[in-house]
C-alpha cells in the first residue's frame, strides 16, 4: 500500500487466511461470529519523551468505518498515542517508541514505509484549525497536486468540490473558492481542514480535540459531520468532552497515566464500566 515489502506481507496473509477458511467445515464457518473489521491494531505500544515514559503497553483494535474516542484526564497520553498512528511523533527528536502498530496488517513502523505516503492514508485534524495561508481552493488542491494524483484542471475542480461537499462546506463557500481560507469562521476553517484531509483519499482520519476551539453550534456541525464521515472513513478522536464521546463514538478507550484502563463499545463503557477508575472518571470524581 505504502511500501512494496508491506504489500507482499499483506498478500501472504490474505492467501493464508483464504486457505484456512477453505479448509474449515461448512457448519463451523457458519457458526462463527463475524470478526470485527480491524483497521488499525496497536500492540504493546510504549513511548518515551527522553527518559520519561508516556505510554505503557497500549493495546487497541480500531474498527474500520467506526468512530473510536480516546478519553481520559489531562496528560494521560491520548494525543501521544493518536500521533503514533500516523507517525507524527517522528517529528519530535526526543521520542522513542516500541511495540507495533499495523494498518491493515502492515507494520507502519517498518523501515520500508514511506511516511509521507502513510500520512496520506492516515490524515489528521488538529485542535486549532490550521488552514494554509492560501485560498479555499488551494487549501484542498495543494496536496493532490503535489502527490500528482490528479492530472487535469477539471479533475482538480471536481476533487475540490467533492471534498468540500463531503466536509459539509460546499454550499457556504462555492461562490468564494478563491478567497483566503483564513477568512472563514473557526467552524468553517475546521471543516476546510477536514476537506483538506479528505482530498488525499485517506482511510483513517485522526482528530485531536477537533471542536474544542469552537462554539456550541460549530461543535454540533462538526459532530454531525463526523457521524456522516464514518460511513466511509475510520475515525479516531481525542476528546475531553465526555458528552461528545458519548454522542459521536461507537467505541471508547479510557486512558489513565499512559495506559488503557478500559476499552469497550461506548454505551457499555459509559453505562456499565468494568473498572472503578473508569467509573470515577466518567462520574466526574476526578480528572
Ligand atoms: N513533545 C513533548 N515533549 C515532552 N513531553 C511531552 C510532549 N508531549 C507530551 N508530553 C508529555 O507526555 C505526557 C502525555 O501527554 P499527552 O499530550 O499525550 O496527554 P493528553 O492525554 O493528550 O493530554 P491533554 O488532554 O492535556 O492534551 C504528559 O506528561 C506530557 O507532558
Amino acid at each position: 500500500m505504502y511500501s512494496d515489502a508491506a504489500t507482499q506481507t499483506t498478500a501472504t496473509t490474505e492467501s493464508e487466511t483464504t486457505m484456512q477458511a477453505d479448509n474449515e467445515p461448512e457448519m463451523s464457518r457458519q457458526n462463527h461470529a463475524p470478526e470485527p473489521d480491524v483497521k488499525v491494531r496497536a500492540e504493546n505500544v510504549r513511548l518515551w519523551y527522553g527518559q520519561t515514559q508516556a505510554l505503557h503497553n497500549v493495546n487497541l483494535d480500531i474498527h474500520a468505518r467506526k468512530v473510536t474516542a480516546l478519553i481520559g484526564p489531562s496528560g494521560c497520553g491520548k494525543s501521544s498515542f493518536l500521533r503514533c498512528i500516523n507517525r507524527m511523533n517522528d517529528l519530535i527528536p526526543s521520542v522513542h517508541i516500541e511495540g507495533r502498530i499495523t494498518l491493515e496488517d502492515e507494520d507502519i513502523y517498518d523501515p520500508s514505509v514511506d511516511v509521507v505516503q502513510l500520512r496520506s492514508h492516515v490524515g489528521m485534524v488538529f485542535q486549532k484549525p490550521n488552514p494554509f495561508p492560501k485560498s479555499i481552493y488551494e487549501n484542498i488542491a495543494y496536496a493532490p497536486r503535489l502527490h500528482g494524483t490528479v492530472n487535469s484542471r477539471r479533475d482538480l475542480d471536481e476533487l475540490v468540490e467533492n471534498s468540500l461537499k463531503r466536509a459539509g462546506l460546499w454550499r457556504e463557500v462555492a461562490d468564494r473558492l478563491h478567497t483566503p481560507g483564513t477568512e472563514l469562521s473557526g467552524g468553517q476553517q475546521q471543516r476546510l481542514c477536514i476537506a483538506r484531509a479528505i482530498a488525499v483519499n485517506p482511510e483513517v482520519i485522526l482528530m485531536d480535540e477537533p471542536a474544542s476551539a469552537l462554539d456550541p453550534l460549530a461543535t454540533a456541525t462538526i459532530e454531525e459531520l463526523i457521524d456522516e464521515l464514518k460511513d466511509r472513513y475510520t475515525i479516531v478522536i481525542v476528546t475531553h468532552n465526555l458528552q461528545q464521546a458519548a454522542r459521536v463514538a461507537n467505541y471508547t478507550a479510557f486512558f489513565h497515566m499512559g495506559e488503557i484502563i478500559e476499552f469497550n463499545d461506548t454505551d457499555t463503557l459509559f453505562t456499565n464500566p468494568r473498572e472503578q477508575k473508569t467509573e470515577d472518571y466518567i462520574t466526574g470524581r476526578y480528572g
